[in-house]
């Protein structure tokens, strides 16, 4: 009898991620071997210290400082490493030497994807990254197979759980940002240093992934318009609470139709990240905790939401492992491997260009004429004006002779981003506008 093929599996690192992956890929070895055609076998964990305490018992046989060694004798590279390097330079080392390569490192192929893919190509192999966007919720392969007969027209996503935990405490406890953050990081959903996560940048590199694929765009991380939450204070959540709306940190990725500097299809996109404001009754605006979801809005299959957990070392192995089947079935039948598309090569608009409606709020000073003067800013401004709402306080000031002051809210109709923000900031310049408290797109309405 022939022995059945078995499939050399190499894994590289043994963090939060990396234990989950070796032990379950140890425990249910013989129905992975089922499912994928071939039994996988674990042949070494390459790690910088091989005594270092792990988050699973794992044999201490197969731990290993040399990386290279592992990968030249692997069928399948498991990266779940992180960070740019020696990442990408054992990834294109796996790929050369015959590989199919598994990663979950978002920030690599945010920068390095394109390098990467190529090299892919170029030897027929399969580099997937379920784990690398919204962890283990399946949003890579739904939207690279399952809606390859589809168009997608437009990407919501709630894409990173701490900033999700942090917006959603403040909604619902009232509490101020400072607050919440120093409670994630001691609960430990923040990391002590939570600017990757709290500026953006972490949804920023999904982001691009996201729109990359779904666009067959090459998308680079430097083309992602970023904004973070660290300006979002309690005052801003409650307004948003009145006006019907919850404050989420989104990454959008959009196609744009009818572009003039876009021929000959008139196609375009935008992908930016931002806190915006989501109506209180969309689908996003219940995605609570450290979760995540990823809104998606296709020609033909209409909205659709995928939801679930989008970290967490044992949630991102099951992503990282249903990848590692799928490239096992291939490495066995032979053929290329999934490529990326980037065929359309749709051009990337800057934020001034794209149209957003928002929320802008100001504190003014509460005597006659100022809202016709605000208004007049608008208006000037080409910023059409959707609703106002004014409520006044300082009534204290206003008895010992001095000014109230007043808090107007204004939603705007769909404007040039660009004449937004030149009109804001002749909002801030004008000497009747005591504070512009906040200024925040409405995505979903
Ligand atoms: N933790 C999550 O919830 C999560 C979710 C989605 C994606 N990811 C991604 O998964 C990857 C791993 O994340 P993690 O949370 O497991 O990180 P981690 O810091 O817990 O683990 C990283 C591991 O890699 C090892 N390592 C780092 N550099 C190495 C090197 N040069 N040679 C050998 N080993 C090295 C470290 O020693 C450690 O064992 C990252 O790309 C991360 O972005 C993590
Ligand atoms: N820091 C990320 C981890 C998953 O990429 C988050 O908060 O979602
Ligand atoms: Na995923």
């Amino acid at each position: 009898m022939i022995e059945p093929r078995r499939l050399r599996v190499a894994l590289l690192g043994a963090g939060a991620v990396g234990s989950q992956v070796a032990r379950l890929l140890l425990a249910h070895a013989d129905e992975l071997a089922e499912r994928a055609g071939a039994p996988l076998d674990l042949v070494g964990i390459a790690v910088r210290d091989v005594h270092a305490r792990r988050e699973a018992d794992l044999p201490a046989e197969l731990f290993t400082t040399d990386a290279d060694t592992l990968i030249a004798g692997a069928d399948i590279v498991i990266e779940v490493t992180g960070g740019l390097e020696p990442a990408r330079t054992r990834i294109l080392h796996a790929l050369t030497s015959g590989a199919d390569v598994v990663t979950a490192n978002k920030a690599l192929l945010a920068t390095h994807g394109t390098e990467i893919f190529e090299a892919a190509d170029q030897v027929g192999a399969t580099v997937a990254y379920e784990a690398a966007v919204a962890g283990a919720i399946p949003i890579i392969r739904p939207l690279r197979d399952s809606l390859a007969g589809d168009r997608v027209r437009r990407i919501m996503g709630i894409v990173n759980g701490t900033t999700n935990y942090i917006l959603d405490r403040m909604d619902r406890e009232g509490l101020d940002f400072d607050e919440v953050l120093a409670e994630a990081q001691r609960l430990g959903y923040a990391e002590a240093d939570p600017t990757a996560d709290v500026e953006g940048f972490d949804a920023a590199q999904k982001a691009a992934i996201l729109a990359s694929l779904a666009f067959h765009t090459s998308v680079p991380l430097t083309a992602v318009h970023r904004e973070g939450i660290t300006s979002i204070d309690a005052g801003v959540i409650d307004a948003a609470r009145k006006a019907g709306y919850v404050v989420k940190l989104l990454a959008v990725c959009e196609r744009l139709v009818d572009q003039p500097d876009a021929a000959p299809s008139g196609e375009a996109i935008s992908v930016r990240v931002y806190p915006a404001l989501v109506p209180r009754d969309h689908p996003l605006a219940s995605v609570h905790g450290a979760n995540n979801a990823v809104f998606v809005e296709a020609e033909a299959a209409g909205p659709l939401m995928f939801y679930g957990a989008g970290a967490g070392g044992v949630q991102t192995a099951s992503a990282v492992l249903g990848d590692v089947v799928s490239a096992a079935r291939r490495h066995i039948v032979g053929g290329p491997g999934v490529g990326e598309s980037t065929r359309a090569g749709l051009p990337i608009v800057p934020i001034g260009r794209i149209t957003t409606s928002c929320q802008i709020t100001l504190e003014v000073d509460d005597r006659p004429g100022v809202l016709a003067t605000v208004a007049g800013i608008l208006s000037d401004g080409n910023v059409s004006i959707a609703t106002v709402e004014q409520t006044t306080s300082g009534g204290a000031a206003a008895e010992e002779g001095e000014d109230a002051v007043a808090h107007l809210v204004i939603g705007t109709h769909t404007a040039r981003e660009q004449d937004l923000a030149d009109t804001v900031e002749r909002l801030a310049a004008n000497a009747a506008v005591r504070r512009v408290v906040s200024v925040l797109r409405v995505e979903g309405d």
